[in-house]
């Protein structure tokens, strides 16, 4: 049976008049790679601390491995790993002696840290130091210093945030390598489409509420959303391709033609037959497209 690792129930807090977190109730099973998505002030790092017992929610109860977070539990800590939003490391220390360090305060041998630094794909950097990595390297560091200690719970706030898409990608095989370990990942982040990837469930967060929880591809196909077939312009008429098997709409601007089905493989058939497939793109809708519909707005990170 899985067991819960995180449970979070109806937590509030308002600075002043604004809630920043109006009722948010969920939980995490050991083991999932959890996501907290939703723009910037959307109350996902206010949520994040809350449960890693960093702030005292006004309302509300959270349990961590069947413990409350706050007042501060320190036989909790070993079994939890933060990674905040903003990285402070110890000045003018390689990546290797930063994990030593992190490692002597958590009270673990060094063996663990050219493991660590092996994960995150820093091994031919464990002699640099910090302040001369680069932004992606940083990141991974700092999550490598989060594993130090190897907690059942990894903490990450927005670890992608401000990298360069391949740095991302990058950053989600580690991810991925962290979730293989068995470990349990509550992660926030703006970026949707990298949660849709990556994440076995997502609460989508607008305004200090979850709007919505559950897998990503439910969420998506609950939308029941058309599929987009987009051509080259001149593949074949407008007036063709409405008139083919499946195809419900049809517009074109200066490169593409694109056509909406509910019925995608009588449209492909029909334009495979026609040897119409030049530029062939389908696409289904996106979590940012479940977010326009909960929200009536287009998603802005
Ligand atoms: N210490 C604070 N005092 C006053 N207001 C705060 C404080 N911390 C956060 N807020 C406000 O609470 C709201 C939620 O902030 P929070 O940082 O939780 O959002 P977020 O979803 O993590 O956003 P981001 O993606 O920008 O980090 C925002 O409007 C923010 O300005």
């Amino acid at each position: 049976m899985t067991q819960t690792a995180i449970a979070v129930d109806d937590v509030r807090k308002s600075y002043g008049d604004l809630k920043a977190v109006d009722g948010v109730s969920f939980t995490v099973a050991e083991g999932e790679f959890f996501g907290i998505l939703g723009p910037n002030g959307a109350g996902k790092t206010t949520t994040l601390e809350i449960i890693e017992g960093l702030r005292e929610p006004d309302a509300g109860t959270v349990h961590l491995l069947g413990t409350s977070p706050w007042p501060r539990d320190t036989a909790l800590l070993p079994r939890i790993g933060v990674q905040l939003q903003a990285t402070a490391f110890f000045d003018k220390l390689t990546a290797r002696e930063q994990l030593h360090t992190f490692a002597a305060l958590y009270g673990v041998g060094a063996g663990r840290v050219d493991e660590m630094l092996e994960l995150v794909g820093l091994a031919d950097k464990a002699n640099t130091r910090e302040d001369r990595l680069s932004g992606g390297q940083r990141q991974r560091l700092s999550i490598a210093c989060a594993l130090v200690h190897d907690p059942d719970i990894v903490f990450l706030d927005e670890p992608t945030a401000a990298l360069d898409p391949q740095a991302r990608r990058n950053l989600w095989d580690v991810l991925r390598a962290i979730q293989e370990r068995g470990k349990t990942i509550l992660y926030t982040t703006h970026y949707l489409d990298e949660a849709e990837i990556l994440c076995d469930r997502v609460a989508i967060m607008d305004n200090g509420r979850i709007l919505a929880l559950d897998a990503p591809a439910r969420l998506v196909r609950g939308l029941d959303a058309p599929t987009r077939v987009i051509l080259e312009r001149g593949s074949l008429t407008a007036a063709d391709a409405k008139a083919l098997p499946g195809a419900d709409d049809v517009s074109e601007d200066e490169v593409s033609l694109t056509i909406s089905t509910r019925e995608a493989a009588d449209l492909l058939s029909a334009l495979a037959d026609r040897r119409a497939l030049a530029g062939l793109q389908v696409r289904t809708a996106t979590l940012e497209d479940v977010f326009l519909d909960l929200t009536g707005r287009e998603y802005r990170a």
